[in-house]
């Protein structure tokens, strides 16, 4: 790898990887520093005390912001590393890791957003000036001087000139030639079927093809993670979040066919009988079978807890009665993990119960042709393509032996139990996602000439694309960290959450910054930015809100240090 002189000194740094290693260490001591800070706010006595958690929301939400900041720039240094170890450490790739330390290290160091206008800051979390001036290592600063300095990011924007072609901002560093092929398919699969019309089903607000779907499930999307003897490819996550970003890419609406197959086929696989997983399981993996979602209520979101939908036994049968809302491919599915109530007497999560609830697949003029079961579609800004319902249940029959596991009162250990692996690829769908956003704004800021030049000329412009581009290099990272650590069967909750929650930021900004770059055009519904900047914003939103996956993450880190 070879640095470019400039007047702020060579680019990157010659003895960049030595200096970012050194930095973290800086970075590990300050997350140290800001969790025994929250832990005396929070867990004095040792274990976390729920309401002080709540009352200190602030600070031990930023703290797991400042832990996911650590662990984002372990991985980006560890991607380097690996890259370097191989030969392949280019000069993109150099630039992109040293922008990534200088951005993230001055955030830590003068204060991160949790979300716009939300900024936590060292002093939240208790850090004293000897703290604070720990940090500031000469590595921190000098990183924090330069690290992502204007001519860096003129200097990322220039290399990434060529992003276009091929589809590549940076070495993805999978080391396994197999997912590069994986990668390769699936990005020929968008460029041809998806990319062409996904804006036009965005615009009519229609679902996604059948011919698609059956196309998808031809290549294995709905069985990718199944084990083989249950009929799935059995790959692992890894290869999951390669075809998931690629499919997002194209759309969100066809990356999001498979998370519910992916749900799905978890809850079977990790806590059905043997008898609901050979029933199951292979449907599943084919795509013969569609299944959807249904857990929120209109007044049970975040506090699934607190859900009220009834299952009631008579005879061999559960009656459900209850109410459901946003539920996606509700109406063009085949199958319901539905969490229901079937104990009123347990409180919270103890009463709650998984059923495997087959239903009809609806039309449009129809959309829930079975008895006992009613509902509408919500209007939606973005994320089409399966589109959203409200679902109500008047005595709807699900056979007894449907109950997912066959014992009672499991619904809600068995969902967490796949909360890990559904956090990875809703990541993945939002790395996708912030990458379209990204190619958007290149490429329009490549096309379009103001005052004489290419958009992409200006710095301002420029700059919003580099980064971009870096802190889409940097959640991708984080989100194959994520699935590593499931892959190799290693406990993730925290790792996924981390992963879920910067990916979603990043979706978000990348969104934002690629309208600005459109300027009045990217307003008009016409651009596909437009669309983008809709499905970007659901990110943050569901499989655990921005604010509950900070909690988690905080939670977990304090507990885990018990
Ligand atoms: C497009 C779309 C598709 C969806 N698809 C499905 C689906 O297929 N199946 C399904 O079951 N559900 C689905 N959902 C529902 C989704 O999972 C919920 O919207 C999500 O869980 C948040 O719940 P809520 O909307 O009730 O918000 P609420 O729980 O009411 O939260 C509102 C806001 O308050 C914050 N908040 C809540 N509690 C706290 C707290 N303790 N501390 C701090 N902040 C807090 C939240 O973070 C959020 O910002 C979908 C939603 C949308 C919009």
């Amino acid at each position: 790898m070879s640095s470019t002189p400039t007047s702020n000194g060579p680019l990157p740094l010659p003895d960049l990887l030595s200096t970012t290693a050194a930095a973290l260490d800086a970075v590990a001591r300050l997350a140290e520093a800001a969790e025994r800070g929250v832990a005396a706010l929070v867990a004095p006595g040792g274990r976390v005390d729920a309401a002080a958690l709540d009352r200190h929301q602030v600070a031990a939400h930023g703290f797991a912001w400042v832990a996911t900041y650590a662990e984002a720039l372990r991985q980006m240094q560890g991607w380097a590393e690996r890259l370097d170890c191989a030969g392949r450490l280019g000069e993109l790739e150099a630039c992109m890791l040293q922008a990534a330390f200088g951005e993230y290290l001055a955030q830590l160091d003068g204060g991160l957003a949790m979300s716009q206008g939300e900024i936590v800051r060292p002093a939240d979390f208790g850090l004293d000036d000897a703290e604070r001036a720990a940090f500031r290592t000469e590595a921190v600063r000098r990183l924090i001087a330069v690290g992502n300095a204007s001519a860096l990011r003129l200097r990322i924007a220039e290399l990434l000139a060529d992003a276009l072609h091929g589809g590549g901002f940076g070495e993805a560093a999978l080391e396994d030639e197999a997912l590069d092929m994986v990668r390769e398919q699936f990005r020929r699969f968008v460029a041809d079927v998806v990319e062409p019309h996904a804006h036009e089903w965005h615009l009519k607000d229609e679902l996604i093809p059948m011919p698609v779907v059956e196309q998808m499930a031809e290549m294995g999307v709905f069985g990718l993670t199944v084990p083989e003897e249950d009929g799935g490819l059995g790959m692992g996550k890894l290869a999951m979040c390669v075809v998931t970003e690629e499919l997002s890419r194209g759309y969100i609406g066809v990356g999001s066919l498979g998370t519910r197959a992916e749900i799905a086929a978890e809850l079977i696989r990790l806590g059905g009988t043997a008898e609901q997983r050979a029933r199951w399981l292979p449907r599943l993996a084919s795509g013969e079978i569609l299944p959807t979602a249904v857990f929120t209520e209109p007044n049970t979101g975040s506090d699934l807890g607190s859900l009220r939908t009834r299952a009631v036994l008579d005879g061999d049968t559960y009656r459900v009665t209850g109410a459901k809302t946003w539920i996606t491919h509700g109406s063009r599915s085949d199958l319901m993990t539905l969490l229901v109530r079937t104990d009123p007497d347990a409180p919270g999560y103890r009463g709650l119960s998984m059923l495997l609830a087959e239903k009809p697949r609806g039309t449009e003029a129809a959309p829930f042709p079975a008895e006992g079961m009613s509902g509408g579609e919500i209007p939606v800004l973005g994320y089409r393509g399966m589109k959203e319902y409200e679902i109500g249940f008047d005595g709807f029959a699900v056979p007894r032996e449907n109950l997912l596991g066959g014992v009672e009162g499991q619904g809600f250990k068995q969902l967490m139990a796949t909360f890990e692996s559904a956090r990875v690829q809703t990541a993945a769908r939002a790395v996708g996602v912030a990458q379209n956003a990204m190619e958007l704004g290149l490429r329009y800021a490549q096309e379009r000439v103001q005052f004489g030049r290419p958009l992409a000329a200006f710095p301002r412009v420029a700059g919003k694309i580099a980064w971009m581009a870096v802190e889409t290099m940097i959640a991708r990272q984080l989100t194959y960290f994520a699935a590593r650590e499931k892959d190799s069967d290693r406990r993730c909750d925290i790792e996924a959450g981390m992963a879920k929650l910067l990916a979603a930021r990043v979706a978000w900004s990348n969104a934002d910054n690629a309208v600005q770059i459109h300027g009045g055009n990217g307003y008009a519904v016409e651009y596909p930015i437009s669309r983008v900047l809709c499905d970007a914003r659901i990110l943050n939103i569901f499989e655990g809100a921005a604010e509950i996956q900070a909690q988690v993450v905080a939670r977990g880190l304090l507990t885990r240090r018990n």
